[in-house]
């Protein structure tokens, strides 16, 4: 029996819920036809769904092109929402608009008590992500490219058609006699994706094709995950949490390959910054041959003879002031005798003047000048990380649980 792209999705799709369980998805529709086939489809396999299209009011067209969605949903009885989105004007407006689509759709999603929301993308996108990652000098992490499941901003993102053909979407959109929109810069050249999709037939002599490179990709996923299993292995070997620094044990760290120990620095950096963009690789590589203490990403590195300690930097928390019910530095809460107009800001040179006994920490000093504290005003109230508790604790988000 041939296969299906019905069987095609439900492989895409195989392992996401429990045997008996099938709860409503978010499907999200551009009117494009890669997202109007997912919907077909979905709809076809019988699976609840609720539709969301985002306008980004940067096109005309857009409008039209969502109305074919309404269209869609109101003959098959399906709730549809359309969001809106705006443009600040920062950055560039092709990831400002990504970015902010997915800000938008996983709000909707929340909002409806819905967890998983499905994407067109197809094994076209995925051979296209891995061509312009490949021109990139990406990684195994970047060649993964697109994950058919991936949890982030709260919901569990799918895509079930990572395997199927962007042309076989359109035959069966074309069979089903369903009419969708073709955006007009999927053939602007200006785009990196398009450059990606006329190179992959200028390549076609060399052997890339879609199939090869979503093979890549997969390949690339296994060895991720390879390396996640190794480095979750490393950092319960290596590495253990103080006082909101990561200090990690060289004898054990040194003896492991270069990419686990530079994966387990960066992993420290980011949650100790709270940053979510990895540092940059070779500045990564630049800290961990120095046997100096070396800025990066918000912290600092301090090699001592047995420990490598990655600190918040004071230079990066100089300013950052909140009140004290709120979360300081996007990771600290202080719990003490509240008063009015207490505020946490980090200790600095003018509190720790004030805390003869920060050497009873066992943390170096500039690791203390980072941590957070309780003001009044200019007033040092207490400095729990810091020997001057005065009643007062500082809490974490869990290290380890939380580390990955
Ligand atoms: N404006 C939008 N509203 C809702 N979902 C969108 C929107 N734009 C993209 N998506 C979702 O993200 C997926 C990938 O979008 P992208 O723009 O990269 O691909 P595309 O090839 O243009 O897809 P499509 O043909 O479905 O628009 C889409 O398949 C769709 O699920």
């Amino acid at each position: 029996m041939p296969v299906t792209l019905q069987d095609r999705l439900a492989k895409g799709l195989a392992g996401v819920f429990p045997e008996n369980e099938r709860p409503r998805i978010g499907v999200a529709v551009s009117g494009g036809g890669d997202s109007m086939a997912l919907l077909d489809l979905l709809r076809v396999a019988g699976t609840e769904l609720a539709v969301v299209s985002v306008n980004h009011g940067l096109r005309a067209e857009a409008a039209e092109e969502i109305a074919l969605v309404a269209e869609y949903c109101a003959r098959f009885g399906i709730g549809h929402e359309v969001l809106a989105w705006g443009w600040d004007g920062r950055g560039s407006v092709q990831t400002a608009a990504r970015d902010g689509r997915r800000a938008l759709i996983s709000d909707w999603a929340k909002r409806r008590g819905i967890g998983h929301v499905a994407l067109g993308h197809t094994a076209d996108d995925q051979a296209e992500t891995v061509l312009m990652r490949l021109g990139r000098g990406s990684g195994v992490d970047g060649l993964a490219a697109m994950a058919p499941i991936l949890a982030r901003d709260g919901i569990v993102w799918l895509r079930p058609l990572l395997d199927v053909r962007r042309a076989e979407l359109r035959d069966h959109l074309r069979q089903a006699g369903l009419v969708w929109a073709d955006d007009p810069s999927n053939e602007d050249p200006a785009y990196d994706r398009i450059k990606a999709r006329r190179a992959l037939e200028v390549l076609a002599p060399l052997g890339v094709s879609v199939e090869r490179l979503t093979r890549t990709a997969e390949h690339m996923a296994r060895a991720r995950a390879a390396l996640d299993y190794a480095e979750r292995q490393l950092v319960a070997e290596a590495v253990t949490f103080d006082a909101g620094d990561v200090v990690i044990a060289l004898a054990a760290f040194d003896a492991a390959p270069e990419e686990l120990r530079t994966r387990v620095v960066a992993r420290a950096l980011n949650w100790v910054s709270g940053q979510v963009y990895k540092p940059r690789f070779d500045a990564l590589q630049v800290a961990l041959a120095s046997d100096k203490t070396t800025a990066l990403h918000g912290c600092l590195v301090i090699r001592k003879a047995q420990t490598l300690r990655i600190t918040r930097e004071w230079a990066a928390v100089a300013g950052v002031r909140c009140d004290i019910t709120a979360a300081w530095d996007g990771r600290w809460r202080l719990d003490g005798p509240g008063q009015a107009g207490l505020e946490i800001a980090a200790l600095g040179e003018a509190g720790i003047a004030e805390c003869p006994d920060w050497r009873t920490t066992g943390r170096p000093r500039v690791s203390v000048l980072a941590s957070p504290a309780v003001w009044l005003g200019a007033r040092l109230v207490a400095a729990p990380l810091a020997g001057r508790a005065e009643g007062w604790t500082a809490r974490i988000r869990a290290g380890r649980a939380d580390f990955f």
